[in-house]
């Protein structure tokens, strides 16, 4: 079992990663200061994990509210399920909300946590490759409008992250894949010598060796926790965490949510921000080969959707949350290892991503 702190002053909280969690009170009763429990799931994850959890929290007295499962589903409209099931079982404010499933689950409780009696806790219990590796760390939550990803939310942290990395067992190829994008991301944001790591460690981490999957969730956790606790709201260092985002937050809300995973759309984000940087003179020929190499070998998207026009990026992407006076904001790697954020990206360098992706 490996323990990592988000240090974020009384705040903080740990995160704890390792086989066979789910089954082991220790790590929830750390956490859970009252007696009621809430926990929020989706009908794809609940019938997998759910009877382990709500044994493992046989002290308490623990609901369940069931989510349909889809990034389509995550909306203002269905989190009020999550209110109902709190109100009709008399949840007060020492209740604590448990999120057991992928982002969206994550992302949902997480933002009726922050919401419900204006803050509850909670507790994250990711069960994707991309939660744990991202979106349980870091105190993130929202839901999406119909003109964007992830527009009604706040910052609010979790108690605990209790990763339990058997869950991956039952994880869909296609769900794997699209957390890779996540994990390939701190490589080139952050750690070089992580993602010359990756490179050399695709199999094992296919695999699911335990030894290596570890050590991959753990680092990618290890970043997050650290980018978090120097910049917990986002106005500085936290905004690297996005690379790629200003692309793929378009191309989820333009193909319609559910029909690129996010992950997918991640990806293709990077290899359009790993473009962008080369025309910018950021990056060299040599970098950007190996970026889309790595992301194409993992099995994610490097081109952007055939139908989606100039126009269509730049209407999602003029809405992205990092856009300041109006000017667009994107995040841009520098090398192997480390990014910046800058505005001088214009339309027609975008423009020409564009097509130089598709003519390749
Ligand atoms: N808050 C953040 O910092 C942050 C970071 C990254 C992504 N996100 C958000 O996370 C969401 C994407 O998360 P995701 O990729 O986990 O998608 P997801 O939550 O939709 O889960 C993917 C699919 O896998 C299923 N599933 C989950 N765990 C499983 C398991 N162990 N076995 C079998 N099936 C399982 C789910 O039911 C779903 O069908 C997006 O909404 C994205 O915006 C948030
Ligand atoms: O934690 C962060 O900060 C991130 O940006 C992580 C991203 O992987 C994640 O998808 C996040 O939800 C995007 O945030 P948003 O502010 O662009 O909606
Ligand atoms: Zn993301």
């Amino acid at each position: 079992m490996k323990r990592l702190t988000v240090a974020l002053g009384d705040r903080s909280y740990p995160i704890s990663i390792g086989p066979g969690l789910l089954g082991q009170p220790d790590f929830f009763q750390q956490a859970i200061k009252g007696r009621q429990i809430m926990v929020v799931t989706n009908d794809t994850v609940g019938p997998l994990y759910l009877d382990t959890l709500v044994k493992t929290l046989s002290a308490y007295q623990v609901d369940v509210v069931t989510l349909p499962d889809g990034e389509q589903y995550k909306t203002s409209e269905v989190l009020d399920d999550v209110y109902s099931a709190l109100l009709e079982k008399c949840h007060g404010r020492d209740t604590t909300i448990v999120a057991l499933g992928g982002g969206v689950i994550g992302d949902m409780a997480g933002f009726a946590a922050a919401c419900y009696q204006r803050g509850i806790p909670f507790v994250q219990v990711p069960t994707t490759l991309l939660a744990q590796v991202d979106s349980s760390v870091g105190g993130k939550t929202a839901v999406n409008h119909r003109l964007g990803k992830n527009m009604i939310g706040a910052f609010y942290q979790p108690q605990s992250v209790v990763i339990d990395i058997d869950c991956l067992k039952t994880l869909p190829e296609r769900e794997y894949r699209a957390g890779m994008a996540e994990v390939i991301k701190y490589g080139i944001i952050y750690d070089g010598e992580f993602f010359t790591w990756l490179e050399n460690h695709l199999d094992a981490l296919h695999a699911l060796d335990e030894q290596t999957i570890t050590h991959a969730i753990y680092r990618c956790c290890e970043i997050k926790a650290e980018v978090v606790a120097k910049d917990e709201t986002e106005h500085g260092i936290r905004a690297l965490l996005n690379l790629g985002h200003t692309f793929g937050h378009a191309i989820e809300a333009h193909q319609g949510y559910g029909n690129w995973l996010h992950g997918e759309a991640v990806a293709t984000g990077m290899v359009m921000a790993a473009l962008s940087a080369q025309k910018l003179g950021y990056l060299n020929d040599g970098q950007v080969e190996r970026i889309i190499a790595l992301i194409d070998q993992v099995g994610l998207p490097v081109k952007p959707p055939q139908a989606m026009s100039i126009d269509d990026f730049m209407t999602h992407m003029m809405r992205d949350k990092k856009v300041l006076n109006q000017q667009l904001r994107v995040i841009l790697p520098t090398t192997i290892g480390s990014a910046i954020i800058t505005d001088v990206l214009s339309q027609a360098d975008i423009e020409s991503v564009i097509g130089a992706l598709r003519a390749r």
